[in-house]
């Protein structure tokens, strides 16, 4: 779905081969630093390559709108904003930056359900905690129904518990809908347990890229 054609990104990275396949997990480990950030922001066309060349579908990246792109490729970051106003504001902000229809509350209510977050629609966004503004976050991402979700760090701010449980969710929804995922995990235990393909990445470069079985 992806192909790196000898891309560089100024001295942070430096990749001459990368695929990554359409409905597939393929998850990025490796240490802090090491440039996974910087690959899902070039996937998220928020940045380009300095050099060398991504495909998108046999499309060269570069000729493709960048928010026509978004609405294909939609990306949870680390630190995702939540703004004021309420849970459901909240929810609703990416379909109505999109200019999209914005759903009924049975849907979004189904939404909070599925990130595991028992508040009502009116609640205060700004009074939840971390972990639950980032399961807010991750249901705002699912509304957009994209065809690719890029997640940093889905589950940095969740327990254990929690983690398992939104991580289940979100790879089960994946499988079902026929989505793809890139996502990107200091986890090696969640990298192994959810992923089709780990690839790992020290100093810019690819050390290794592993299909789990
Ligand atoms: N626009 C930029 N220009 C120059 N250097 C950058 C730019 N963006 C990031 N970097 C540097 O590139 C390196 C890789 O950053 P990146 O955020 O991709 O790492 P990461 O692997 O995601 O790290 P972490 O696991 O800590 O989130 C860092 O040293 C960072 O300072």
């Amino acid at each position: 779905m992806f192909e790196f054609l000898n891309v560089k990104y100024k001295d942070v990275l430096d990749l001459p081969t990368l695929n990554i396949g359409q409905e597939k997990i393929t998850t990025f480990i490796g240490p802090s630093g090491s440039g996974k950030t910087t690959i899902l922001k070039m996937l998220n066309k928020l940045i380009s390559p300095t050099q060398g060349k991504i495909i998108f579908k046999e499309t060269d990246l570069q000729q493709i709108n960048s928010v026509a792109h978004r609405r294909q490729v939609s990306m949870l970051s680390q630190n995702p904003a939540i703004f004021a106003g309420s849970i459901r504001d909240n929810l609703n902000a990416g379909l109505k930056f999109q200019e999209r229809e914005l759903p009924s509350d049975g849907v979004l209510n189904h939404i909070l359900e599925q990130v595991k977050l028992n508040k009502s629609l009116e609640s205060a966004a700004n009074t939840l905690s971390g972990g639950e503004k980032q399961r807010l976050a991750l249901g705002r991402l699912l509304l957009l129904n994209s065809e690719v979700y890029l997640l940093d760090e889905p589950s940095s701010a969740l327990d254990d518990e929690t983690e398992e449980i939104i991580i289940q969710m979100l790879t089960d929804h994946i499988k079902r809908e026929k989505k793809t995922i890139v996502m990107v995990t200091h986890s090696k235990a969640i990298a192994q347990k959810y992923s089709d393909i780990i690839i790992e990445i020290s100093k810019g470069k690819m050390l290794k890229s592993e299909v789990q079985l």
